[in-house]
């Protein structure tokens, strides 16, 4: 069996017959009606391309460069909790994945391998520390002098989760992680000790317990204090936070509504992205997260003004699947859609992407 899967979504079928159902529902779900979760990738859809011709596309190069660094694709991968459910090397294959890929890859702080633990799985790959704000600064700066000293190249702090979103299976589930895994980045904080009792899982208890709700643009000012690091925000879903981010000196943008997990009855992200994109002009990079399932959605963000895109889920099943190489095999199908994408589109690489090339399917009725 995944010899014959040909599209990232052969992977999710897989994953569903696999994977034990506490784990299988805390990956999927998304918040409340789930319609965000939905949304996001069905918006790709209301998007059309129009593909240019006779355009000699015969020499093609996918790569790109992120805040200076250059990577083989416009494609990495999301920060997703606890991925040694998904199989038992988790972020260490995923890393190892990106790795081999020349590509992103995003660390959680709700990691089941520590920071130390993926720097030294994939050295050389262009890492990522997704950053969660605790309560007690002290657990922040920790993590954020770790990731500096382990060679991550940004802190992604992400600004959707001041509270943790109600994700019903979860609740239903009372959802808690396998007793044979740790949250890896630090030696107490153990999910078994938070409350199951009250509304949500027990995830909602630790983030309740934990997570610093006061979050506000005075702690952007804050973690500038204590890092070199460019900081990315991740979560922004309007105009005005995306111009506030800019206000802040914030090195980039990541466009996401959190794969629909926070909160529901959002829009998709790729509904938000080019208004985004024209708040903040050149003067901040801009991602975007959510939905990206094939190589179309991808040229659709970079048109609509991503400098980058990243996948969570997929990236889950193919861990699911086969370890590092069922990653890899997901990032090679993805780049080949792409690829095939861009030459369709007449374009050899990232650079000749035109705004002109996709239009909202509500273009050709008002004519
Ligand atoms: C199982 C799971 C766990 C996640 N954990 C985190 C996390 O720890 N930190 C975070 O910022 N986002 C987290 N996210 C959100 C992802 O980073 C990303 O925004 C989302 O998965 C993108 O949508 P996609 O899954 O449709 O690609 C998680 C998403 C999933 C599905
Ligand atoms: C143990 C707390 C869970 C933190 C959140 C992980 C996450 O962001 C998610 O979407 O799930």
């Amino acid at each position: 069996m995944g010899d014959n899967f040909a599209c990232l979504d052969d992977f999710e079928k897989h994953a569903l017959s696999v994977l034990p159902k506490n784990a299988l529902d805390y990956y999927t779900s998304g918040a409340g009606a789930q319609t965000t979760l939905e949304d996001n990738k069905r918006a790709f859809s209301r998007y059309k391309i129009r593909p240019r011709f006779l355009r000699d596309v015969s020499k093609r190069d996918l790569s790109t460069t992120v805040l200076g660094e250059k990577i083989s694709m416009p494609i990495g991968i999301s920060p997703t909790a606890m991925q040694r459910m998904a199989h038992p090397e988790g972020e260490l294959a995923n890393a190892r994945a990106a790795e081999a890929m020349g590509t992103i890859y995003t660390l959680s702080t709700i990691a089941t391998s520590s920071i130390e633990e993926v720097a030294q799985a994939a050295p050389k790959c262009v890492k990522w520390f997704q950053l969660y704000i605790f309560r007690d600064r002290s657990v922040t700066i920790d993590l954020v002098q770790r990731a500096e000293k382990a060679g991550f190249k940004a802190l992604v702090l992400t600004v959707d989760a001041p509270v943790f979103g109600i994700r019903l299976a979860d609740v239903r589930n009372r959802f808690t992680m396998p007793p044979h895994l740790a949250l890896k980045n630090f030696t107490s904080l153990s999910m078994t000790k938070f409350d199951d009792k009250i509304e949500g899982s027990r995830l909602t208890g630790y983030v309740a317990s934990l997570f610093d709700d006061t979050l506000n643009w005075e702690d952007i000012k804050w973690l500038k204090t204590i890092t070199t690091l460019p900081i990315l925000l991740k979560g922004i879903l309007t105009a005005e936070d995306a111009v506030l981010a800019v206000n802040h000196q914030v090195d980039g943008i990541v466009v996401s509504n959190h794969g629909g997990r926070q909160l529901d009855s959002t829009f998709a992200s790729i509904d938000v992205l080019e208004e985004i994109v024209n708040a903040v002009g050149n003067k901040t990079e801009v991602y975007l997260d959510g939905g990206i399932r094939d190589g179309t959605d991808v040229f659709k963000a970079l048109v609509l003004g991503a400098k980058m895109v990243f996948i969570g889920r997929p990236a889950l099943w193919g861990l699911a699947y086969n370890g590092e190489e069922g990653v890899k095999k997901i990032l090679r199908i993805i780049r080949h859609e792409f690829d095939t994408t861009l030459a369709l589109c007449g374009c050899c690489n990232v650079g000749e992407i035109k705004r002109e090339m996709v239009v909202h399917e509500s273009h050709h009725s008002k004519l």
